[in-house]
């Protein structure tokens, strides 16, 4: 496997690793925290319990302990006290002992201090007692042949018994009897018995018993229940065999243990249980200590803890769904984000504060030519290697000051093709602070070449736009100038480049006027070109070129041609006009040199058929839109062609043209004079004051012709006959007109010649103004 690719898949491995911690790291971290809890609860639910029962019946234990060597102290000094008497009464006289005054001095001594002992008292072989001293004789007590202290004259038995606890009176306090056999018998007394007081026993327990619930239980061997505090009624000197659920330790069972109860036969409650053996003595104490009640305490706890742990759970799964959104939405966005790097036209990258690029899109490798693995710093090795060590110090030293990058860098490509580069980087700040850079990589070789060639291109453009006599202007739509050329700037006298971002109007001052209407078709799509005379210009509003019938085509007049056409950006919006003016002077004085010529009689330089029918036409309609009356007069020179024969044609030609003269001269420089042909001749009258006035003109010219003529030494007479109509504008048409005024020439020649004859119309037509 090559190396790179060996490379490039261990931190693929690592990338899918720091994925795997940061997709899956909350999950373990809050199931940790789960798992800790639940052991913690699982602990606390099952173990804890049993320490608890444990620990209490350590602490029953030792209760036990002591209460029970507090009980053997006491009972061993009773015994003490016993034998005590015992050997006193050896060594007195055998005859009443019980009336024996040390004995007796013994006896009251020991009554009043020893510890618990309340009395004590001489027994005989049938089970009576009598107390010491004996007051009355009298047995104070019967006990009968049963009693416990049969035990200690059967031969083995024991040298002491303790007895159930009994009342020596009725209403007096319970006693626990404590007998021992005397050492020698004494008259009929072989016994002495002392009672202990219950209820200093039961005071010495009393402390022990630390907290509600717990009890303290005195057996007998045998199952004989001898004290017990709390007290329960009617319990003492019972054997626990005969309770419900009673039973008693075997004789063989251990000195000293702990048990659980199930349920207490004593008081009917599950109890948790410490025992003690007495030493010396048939006796067992036990502690016990009620389970609900230790259990209670622990079960709300249970209950608070389980709830605790449920509550902080549903937190926790809550968390868990919403990590399980948040990071769906993450790696979503993540994902849309590594697409849309990936599909970017431009190579994206982040590099850290050394400089080393940590992160790229694919667009960015396939340009640099670098592969994942040596991401850092590959896109070095697009640069000569003599100068790798020195751009990276220079890249490292910008990106640990944070400094915004924008250049362009020349690189190679690794099959030595070179490519120029845009590279700008900008800081990542994070609170003021630099944290990363990042930045694009775009591929402008082509656009460089493109530019370029634009630049190129615009040169040219710029070049013969500066070179040609035309004029040339550029607007935006707000009609900035957006250029103009040399020839303009000449024209309009400003200075070079001096119209950079002024108005239209400023820069044509008053030839703005008749500009405006192309700029603003060329706004709205429309390109239009008209030819103006460059005087109309200044006008207010620009007007087509009116036809002038006197215009010779020469003269001061220019002639501009202007174009204009929207200016359209790349995107084929319109984003302005721009237009072109050209001087048409002379192309404009050639085309009306010909068309002059073709509407010209030569001879008479008058109008011919054509230029009459061309003008009358125009004439008559702008006649027609003002609502004037207009005459047509058609004229026949008289006795012209006896001119022709007798002086031949070139004194025709002459008169002819003395003919056209004197009518020119006799009608307003507006009328339209034209030779028809031969000797006919046109006149067209238009803005006619009123019809009696074609009239007169009429007479005025029959009477201009009638004149003679010196053509050179020639005077020559001929006359004209003219026939005219008059009409207004707006209801007749040339062909009507025509038709007239030739049938009145026709009258005039057939009346005699030399006079006029003429139809005029009716007054003024209905709705025409006055
Ligand atoms: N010199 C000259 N003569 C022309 C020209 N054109 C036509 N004519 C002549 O003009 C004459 C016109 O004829 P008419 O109108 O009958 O002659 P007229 O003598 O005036 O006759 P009435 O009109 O009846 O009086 C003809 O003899 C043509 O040859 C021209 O250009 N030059």
């Amino acid at each position: 496997m090559p190396s790179s690719l060996f490379s490039q898949s261990i931190a693929a491995r690592l990338d899918m690793k720091r994925v795997r911690v940061l997709v899956l790291g909350p999950f373990l971290a809050l199931g940790l925290v789960l798992i800790v809890l639940w052991a913690l609860v699982g602990w606390f639910a099952l173990v804890y319990p049993r320490s608890l029962v444990q620990d209490l019946q350590d602490d029953l234990e030792s209760v036990a302990q002591n209460a029970a060597l507090e009980t053997e102290v006491l009972l061993r000094e009773t015994e003490g006290n016993l034998r005590t008497i015992d050997l006193l009464m050896l060594t007195r006289k055998p005859e009443a002992q019980d009336r024996d005054a040390t004995v007796s001095l013994l006896a009251d001594t020991m009554r009043d201090s020893a510890r618990g002992m309340t009395d004590v008292m001489l027994a005989n072989t049938d089970g009576r007692l009598w107390r010491i001293p004996s007051v009355t004789g009298e047995p104070y007590l019967t006990l009968g042949p049963d009693s416990f202290l049969t035990a200690l004259r059967r031969p083995g038995g024991p040298g002491i018994v303790i007895g159930a606890p009994l009342r020596l009176r009725e209403g007096a306090h319970l006693v626990l009897p404590m007998a021992t056999r005397l050492s020698a018998r004494a008259g009929e007394f072989d016994t002495v018995v002392a009672f202990l007081d219950l209820d200093g026993l039961l005071k010495l327990y009393r402390p022990r018993i630390m907290r509600t619930g717990m009890a303290i239980f005195l057996e007998r061997k045998d199952g004989v229940a001898m004290a017990r505090w709390p007290e329960i009624a009617g319990l003492l000197g019972r054997n626990l065999k005969d309770l419900r659920g009673g039973r008693v330790l075997p004789p063989d069972a251990p000195a000293s243990g702990r048990f659980l109860v199930a349920e207490s036969p004593v008081d009917g409650l599950d109890r948790i249980v410490a025992y003690r053996s007495l030493q010396d003595y048939p006796l067992r104490l036990f502690v016990s200590f009620e389970r609900d009640r230790i259990l209670a305490g622990y079960l709300k706890q249970r209950r608070v803890v389980l709830g605790f742990s449920m509550l902080v759970s549903a937190i926790a799964i809550g968390l868990m769904a919403w990590f399980t959104r948040v990071q769906a939405r993450a790696r979503l966005r993540e994902a849309e984000r590594q697409a849309t790097s990936d599909a970017s036209p431009m190579g994206l990258f982040r590099c850290d504060l050394s400089g080393r690029t940590v992160d790229a899109n694919e667009t960015y490798l396939r340009l640099l030519e670098v592969d994942r693995a040596s991401l850092a710093w590959g896109w070095l090795e697009r640069l000569p290697e003599a100068e790798r060590e020195t751009v990276r110090a220079q890249w490292a030293a910008l990106a640990a000051t944070g400094e915004s990058v924008d250049r362009v860098r020349r690189l190679t490509r690794r099959d030595g093709g070179e490519m120029l580069v845009a590279l700008r980087m900008r800081p990542m700040r994070i609170d003021g602070h630099i944290v990363a850079h990042a930045g694009t990589v775009a591929d402008i070789s082509a656009e460089l070449a493109v530019e370029r060639e634009r630049e190129r291109s615009q040169a040219v453009m710029s070049a013969l736009a500066q070179s040609v006599a035309v004029m040339m202007l550029a607007v935006d739509s707000d009609e900035r100038v957006l250029f103009c050329n040399k020839a303009f700037e000449q024209r309009f006298d400003i200075a070079h480049r001096s119209w950079v971002g002024r108005g239209a109007q400023e820069l044509l001052g008053d030839r703005y006027a008749a500009v405006r209407p192309l700029i603003l078709r060329a706004f709205a799509g429309e390109a239009s070109v008209i030819e103006m005379r460059e005087d109309d210009m200044r006008d207010e509003a620009s007007r087509p070129m009116p036809l002038d019938v006197n215009a010779d085509g020469r003269g001061d007049a220019r002639y501009i041609e202007l174009s204009y056409a929207p200016l359209l950006s790349d995107a084929g919006t319109i984003i302005g006009a721009y237009g072109v003016a050209r001087d048409v002077t002379e192309v404009k004085q050639e085309q009306m040199r010909l068309l002059k010529a073709s509407n010209t009689d030569p001879l008479t330089e008058l109008l011919n058929r054509a230029g009459f029918s061309a003008y009358v036409d125009a004439a008559l309609r702008r006649a027609s839109d003002r609502g004037e009356l207009v005459a047509l007069l058609y004229m026949d020179l008289d006795r012209f062609k006896p001119v022709n024969d007798e002086y031949g044609h070139p004194v025709g030609d002459a008169l002819l043209k003395a003919v056209a003269g004197r009518l020119r001269h006799a009608l307003r420089p507006q009328d339209l004079v034209a030779r028809l042909g031969g000797d006919e001749f046109a006149v067209f009258l238009h803005h006619v004051a009123k019809p009696e006035d074609a009239r007169v003109v009429a007479d005025k010219l029959v009477h201009a012709l009638a004149m003679p003529f010196r053509i050179g030494a020639l005077e020559l007479r001929i006359g004209a006959s003219v026939g005219f109509c008059v009409q207004w504008a707006r209801e007749v048409r040339i062909d009507a007109l025509v038709m007239q005024a030739d049938e009145q020439l026709y009258r005039a020649k057939r009346a005699g010649r030399g006079q006029a004859s003429g139809s005029l119309c009716a007054g003024r037509p209905q709705g025409q103004p006055g």
